[in-house]
């Protein structure tokens, strides 16, 4: 059981339950191989079968950790910053994303939108999920939505998902890694042939980093 002060800490997003803080290039998305400062706080009940970080589920296993030791650590590393999990924003995110916003990092965030948005960001990476779907205030404030595709389906929910993002934002089709071989040949062609849409692959699995 964690004791009452650490849990009025946790409310105020004073401490987090860190499962591992990582410096390593971003493998997706729209910022693809840029240098960034992993902080994966566990925790999500999204349920998403394919995960590939079961392990973040139960935020139990993963020790509330201090906000201010988790940000002196990442500021020793790059220019940004992703915040990730686990879902992140089960937690509050107000007080790490001003603490690193006031020292010129660059706040990212990779979330599926279940939870309600806190903290202030500079790059906001949206990944809905049908079990769990996104609340409605995320879909204006995305910098970037990543639709995960791991069978045919999949890409009438990237469309749907895509019809309530705010018309700047970035679309993106990831396959799922363990389907890749079967999808990634389908959204090349999707892509071909609906070329508002771009592909995104897992480079860091590619690369064996972190
Ligand atoms: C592990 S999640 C953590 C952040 C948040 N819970 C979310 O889902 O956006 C980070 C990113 O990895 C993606 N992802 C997770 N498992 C994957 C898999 N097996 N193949 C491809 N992408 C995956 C998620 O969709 C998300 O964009
Ligand atoms: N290199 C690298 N890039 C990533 N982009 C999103 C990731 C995540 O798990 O949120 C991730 C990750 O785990 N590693
Ligand atoms: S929402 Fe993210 S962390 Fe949660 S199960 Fe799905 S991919 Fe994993
Ligand atoms: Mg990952």
């Amino acid at each position: 059981m964690i004791n009452e002060a650490i849990q009025q800490q946790i409310n105020k997003g004073e401490m987090l339950p860190l499962m591992e803080e990582f410096y390593t290039i971003q493998g997706e998305g729209f910022h693809t191989g840029k240098a960034a400062y992993f902080i994966r706080i566990g925790g999500c009940d999204v349920g998403c079968h394919w995960c590939d970080v079961k392990e973040s589920w139960n935020a139990k296993l993963h020790p509330p950790t201090n906000t201010d030791t988790i940000v002196e650590n990442a500021k020793k590393y790059a220019n940004t910053v992703v915040v990730t999990g686990g879902e992140p924003l089960m937690w509050s995110l107000d007080y790490i994303t001003t603490k690193l916003q006031s020292l010129n990092l660059k706040t990212h965030i990779e979330t599926s939108g279940a939870y309600p948005l806190s903290g202030k960001w500079n790059w906001i990476c949206l990944s809905p999920k049908k079990t769990k779907l996104p609340l409605n205030e995320i879909y204006n404030e995305a910098h970037e939505l990543k639709v995960i595709i791991s069978n045919n389906h999949d890409f009438k929910f990237a469309e749907e998902q895509a019809a309530k993002v705010n018309t700047n934002c970035e679309l993106y089709l990831q396959p799922e890694w363990s389907k890749r071989e079967k999808m990634t040949p389908l959204i090349v062609e999707f892509v071909m042939k609906n070329p508002h849409w771009k592909i995104s692959l897992q480079t860091h699995k590619y690369l064996n980093i972190p």
